[in-house]
């Protein structure tokens, strides 16, 4: 993991930069918001330009971290009991700051099937979801993934800033390069030999979203999954893709079967844990990392852990059709 330490000079760069566009940028979510946001990144401070830069060119570790951005905690206020009220606390600053750093790594986009087609997505444990494969969960494991692994569209990054993480619920993580597997298994993994499922959250019953019609792509792809590559990309540093938890192979296919448990298994071995604080804002290499998170007891009572999500891409047009406009960020 890489981390880089906001200095003093630079968080007052930072904070002015926000004091002066934060109030005009009603709502973030919208397209000339992104715009505007995406030329005001060009003023943040020269070392987290060039930092990020670096880092959307693979030049430094799949994890990087930046660290010392102050999170006002009586004007975030309490912990919503459901990302359906976010809207009752006051996280523009942050959500402006997290597009900010996002579009300096590439394009901000969401999911019409995800969080009622949000574009910043809200992780806080949900009354009800404590033992649910979803981000609201709490006291179970989120088993490890790439982030949205069914979608060929899925994101290259994700940047998550972290509100408030009071119990210091661990995120974790493991990195393609940990891998050490035989050729021939390796080769089995670059096949596609593997289905996986869309994962809950992309489930009509998790949004309030209404008509049917937004998860028919979801649907389908629930109904018949490709068939998929694990590895892909060069053969000696490959890229990664998967979630085991919603993944399979065809009846029959013990090579398969075998290889995936053995690529699990070292990936579990490698796995480590990565404790958010106030303030901090990562960045997860979508390709060469994946994630997931450990459990930990909710409170419900507003103190609970807070953190704001970003889906990055590095090419915008490769879902233009799954998008109904230019101006719209939402893949459906
Ligand atoms: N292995 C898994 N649990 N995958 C699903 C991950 C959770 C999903 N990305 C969410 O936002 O809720
Ligand atoms: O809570 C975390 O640290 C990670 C959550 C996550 O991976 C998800 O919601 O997909
Ligand atoms: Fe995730």
């Amino acid at each position: 993991m890489d981390i880089l330490s906001i200095d003093a000079a630079e968080l007052r760069v930072i904070e002015k930069l926000l004091d002066e566009c934060v109030d005009e940028l009603e709502d973030v979510e919208s397209d000339s918001a992104l715009r505007r946001i995406t030329v005001l990144a060009h003023e943040l401070p020269t070392r987290i330009r060039a930092a990020l830069n670096d880092y959307r060119l693979e030049r430094t570790a799949a994890l990087f971290v930046i660290s010392g951005y102050i999170v006002d905690q009586d004007r975030v206020g309490p912990t919503p009991k459901h990302w359906r009220h976010r809207a009752e606390a006051d996280t523009r600053r942050e959500e402006v700051l997290l597009a900010m750093v996002s579009s300096l790594v590439g394009d901000p986009f969401g999911w019409s099937t995800q969080q009622d087609g949000r574009l910043i997505h809200d992780v806080i444990p949900i009354q009800g979801h404590e033992h649910e494969q979803l981000g609201s969960s709490s006291e179970t494991l989120l088993t490890w993934h790439t982030e949205d692994a069914f979608h060929p569209l899925r994101g290259d990054f994700l940047s998550f800033l972290c509100l408030r993480n009071p119990y210091a619920a661990a995120t974790t993580i493991g990195y393609v390069d940990a891998l050490r597997l035989p050729d021939a298994t390796r080769a089995v993994l670059f096949e596609d030999r593997f289905h996986i499922l869309p994962d809950n959250s992309h489930l009509p019953k998790h949004n309030s979203t209404d008509g049917a019609e937004v998860f028919s792509t979801v649907e389908e792809m629930h109904r018949s999954p490709d068939r998929v590559a694990v590895l892909f990309g060069d053969p000696d540093q490959p890229y990664m893709r998967a979630d085991p938890y919603f993944m399979s192979v065809d009846e029959g296919d013990a090579e398969a079967r075998d290889a995936l448990g053995e690529f699990t298994e070292q990936i579990d071995k490698a796995m480590f844990d990565l404790c958010l604080a106030d303030g901090d804002i990562a960045f997860l290499d979508n390709f060469r990392l994946v994630h997931g998170r450990k459990p930990f007891q909710a409170r419900y009572d507003g103190t609970d852990r807070w953190i704001k999500r970003i889906n990055i891409t590095h090419d915008l047009r490769k879902s233009r059709a799954s998008r109904p406009g230019l101006a719209n960020r939402l893949i459906r």
